[in-house]
């Protein structure tokens, strides 16, 4: 995203669609309702690799009184748990965190889809309410969720993981690059009451032939240690507090937040020659030389301008050492 201009995926506008109102009724975040469990959507657990998710113990292990996460609810199935996050930011609390075992209608940055079988990896959507950072600085919260998304991983599952910048969350596969996660940051709501919901989606057990694109992977692909869903969330959901935590109580300053030196150590653009593509059709090639205080990548061009790069998708094309 850009942080503070790719509408896709920025938290400093709004997303401007319509909620899809998920399709468990029974349980929202805030209800309180039990953990999925008799009801799979597809009617069967035949896949062992893949149990579901315990909301309880996921609850009793992450809600507690002070912290961040004030509810946590597991649905089996719905459309996309971003959707429906955000049709209820004005009435939650920061903070509601929504699991979804299954998506129908699962949506990625700049219109693009999410697909993964049902329980193959984390997905899920948190509300947050940064009311007192200044909103242009809110473009940072996807970068701070790839942060703690990487960090939760790594100490987890025991993969390394790059950010390609902004949010997507590499894994190497076979000596490439494999896109094994992704963030959606959305502003939802009224001005006065709603605030930012941001989905993840991470590849956990998808196997080689369930690859929803060429290009993609998961933590088991990339030799996880671990592929057990529930460590990896609470330590994602961890992570993700103590950062949003530092960089609120900096006033949202990414520098001072230590969060830009953190993003910046973890991101695997930054010496890489790019190819940005911007949104209206041009293209800007250079070396991926910083991420500002925007969040913004700045490219030094072959004619020596440094253009910041707000928006839009950046490919890879070689590490600049062999430009
Ligand atoms: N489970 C998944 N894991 C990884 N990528 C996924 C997954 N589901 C959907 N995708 C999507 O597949 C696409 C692959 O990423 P890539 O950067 O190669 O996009 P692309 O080929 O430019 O996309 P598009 O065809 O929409 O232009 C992305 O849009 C990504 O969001
Ligand atoms: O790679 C991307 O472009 C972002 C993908 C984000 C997918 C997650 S899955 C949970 C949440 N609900 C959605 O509809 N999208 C996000």
């Amino acid at each position: 995203m850009t942080p503070s201009h790719d509408s896709s995926n920025d938290p400093g506008r709004d997303s401007g669609r319509g909620a899809d109102p998920g399709s468990d009724r029974g349980s929202g975040p805030g209800s309180g309702r039990g953990p999925v469990g008799g009801t799979p959507s597809s009617g069967r657990w035949s896949d062992l690799g893949r149990p579901p998710l315990d909301a309880h113990a996921l609850r009793r292990a992450l809600v507690r009184d002070g912290g961040l996460w004030t509810s946590l609810d597991v649905v089996p199935t719905t459309g996309s748990t971003n959707s429906d996050l955000a049709a209820r930011a004005d009435e939650l609390p920061e903070g509601a965190v929504l699991v979804a075992e299954e998506q129908s209608a699962a949506r990625g940055r700049l219109d693009r889809r999410w697909s993964a079988p049902a329980r193959s990896g984390l997905f899920f959507s948190v509300l947050l309410k940064p009311d007192d950072v200044p909103v242009e600085r809110w473009g940072w919260l996807p970068l701070l969720t790839g942060v703690a998304v990487a960090a939760g991983i790594s100490r987890t599952a025991g993969v390394d993981t790059a950010l390609k910048w902004p949010n997507d969350l590499l894994v190497t596969v076979g000596g490439e690059e494999r896109k094994a996660g992704g963030i959606l940051a959305e502003r939802a709501g009224s001005v006065g009451g709603g605030g930012v919901v941001v989905g993840i989606g991470v590849n956990v057990t998808l196997r080689a032939e369930e690859l929803p694109v060429p290009g993609a992977g998961s933590l088991a692909l990339a030799g996880a240690v671990h592929t057990d869903r529930d460590p990896v969330l609470r330590a994602v959901l961890r992570e993700l507090e103590r950062w949003y935590g530092e960089w609120r109580a900096a006033g949202g300053d990414p520098g001072a937040a230590r969060l830009q030196e953190a993003y910046a150590a973890g991101c695997a653009t930054l010496g890489r020659v790019v190819r940005a593509e911007l949104p209206g059709g041009r293209d800007v090639v250079g070396e991926a030389v910083a991420v500002d205080g925007d969040g913004r990548l700045v490219l030094a061009t072959e004619d020596g301008v440094r253009e910041p790069v707000g928006a839009g998708d950046v490919v890879h094309l070689r590490p600049a050492s062999g430009a």
